[in-house]
């Protein structure tokens, strides 16, 4: 069997040199994106039509020597599968009907499988194209990221809104979280079953959050997740990225049971060596606008990532999403210099 670099080292195994991929590398600074993006009747439409889905994932490794496809979607499938109206504004990003304490009855948790089943064939598709050394990662948001963009109706610096009503409103709160949960197991598990060799949870908004709100909101949600999963796909490789998670991040790793840990690019570079278990894979952090700007800055630092992380498993990747501005040439670059040093 064809060795995955990427994979094997999610499961522990060191790589000479570290595999890489990058978040949101199917995305707008690839011109080849927006001609797809621009065919297709919106930006969900294009997440649920697998012809179209599965192009763009595989675009990024058409120009790059990736070690990993992710399939193409968003977080926010989950509340548009769970019967919440999502919409895509351009330049203004995801606006949905905010939920409230009397609306989360009226959620459809045994509606959302048939309605993701679009994107289990965008993996199919992809498990059927790609080469054999390559990962394909499926994913899914965390419920307390989801939840946030549920309840807030929209991104937001603070997570006030969600913030608010998971303490005004514990219990229905926790039977929010409780539909995410189940729903994200259950979206999970098919998607190993089509064919993802490991999944990402992106807790993109793992901050703003007292140690209290942490442990309930972030890490049991995960933890649930982790062993919900397993108990059906055992031994699943899962990646969990508590972006900002900062002081909580030990305890993160630790209590979910994710086999690896996605590093943002507030992580300085010694905490994995202060406060990781040694062999604990991780996954990061190069700055995004480091790579937007490029040159010799960008090559030190990515120099000073691989040399802090050399003494343990680690997957290159970016600390947060690639972003539209960045020059394609940068990108190409970061990959020869992670590649060949
Ligand atoms: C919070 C979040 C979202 N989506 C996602 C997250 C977690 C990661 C993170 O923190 O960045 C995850 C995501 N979104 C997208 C992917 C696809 C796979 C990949 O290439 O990584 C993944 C893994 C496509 C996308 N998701 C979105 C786009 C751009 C939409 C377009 O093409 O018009 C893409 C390519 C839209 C989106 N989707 C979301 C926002 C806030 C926005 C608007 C802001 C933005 O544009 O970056 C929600």
């Amino acid at each position: 069997m064809t060795v995955k670099p990427l994979l094997a080292t999610v499961l522990g195994e060191r790589q000479a040199r570290p595999p890489i991929w990058i978040m949101r590398q199917a995305g707008r600074y690839l011109p080849e994106y927006r001609a797809t993006r621009a065919q297709s009747k919106g930006f969900l439409d294009l997440c649920y039509t697998p012809e179209l889905a599965i192009e763009v994932s595989l675009q990024p490794l058409r120009r790059f020597d990736l070690d990993a496809a992710i399939m193409f979607s968003d977080i926010l499938v989950i509340p548009d599968a769970l019967g919440q109206s999502v919409r895509f504004a351009q330049g203004e990003g995801p606006i949905l009907d905010p939920i409230d304490e009397t609306s989360i009855a009226s959620l459809t948790p045994e509606k959302a499988l048939d309605h993701l089943a679009p994107v289990l064939e965008t993996l199919k598709g992809l498990r059927a194209a790609l080469a054999p050394e390559k990962t394909l990662i499926g994913f899914c948001g965390s419920p307390w990221t989801v939840a946030t963009y549920m309840i807030g109706g929209r991104g937001s610096t603070d997570q006030a809104a969600a913030r608010l009503f998971a303490v005004r409103h514990p219990e229905a709160f926790g039977q929010l979280m409780d539909i995410l949960v189940q729903t994200s197991i259950d979206y999970l598990v098919a998607q190993f079953a089509a064919g993802a060799d490991v999944v990402q949870l992106f807790e993109s908004w793992a901050l703003n959050l007292d140690d209290q709100a942490f442990d309930e909101r972030v890490i049991n949600p995960n933890r649930r997740i982790v062993e919900g999963v397993r108990a059906k796909v055992p031994n699943a490789p899962i990646i969990g990225f508590p972006r900002g998670a900062a002081g909580n991040l030990a305890r993160y790793a630790a209590a979910t049971g994710v086999n690896a840990l996605g590093l943002d690019y507030a992580t300085p570079l010694d905490f994995a060596a202060r406060y990781l278990p040694k062999d604990l894979p991780v996954q990061g952090n190069l700055d995004p606008l480091r790579l937007v700007a490029g040159g010799a800055q960008m090559d030190n630092r990515i120099d000073a990532i691989i040399e802090a992380f050399s003494d343990r498993p680690h997957i290159f990747n970016l600390g947060h999403g690639i972003v539209p501005e960045t020059p394609i040439e940068n990108v190409a670059r970061l990959i020869e210099r992670v590649k060949n040093g």
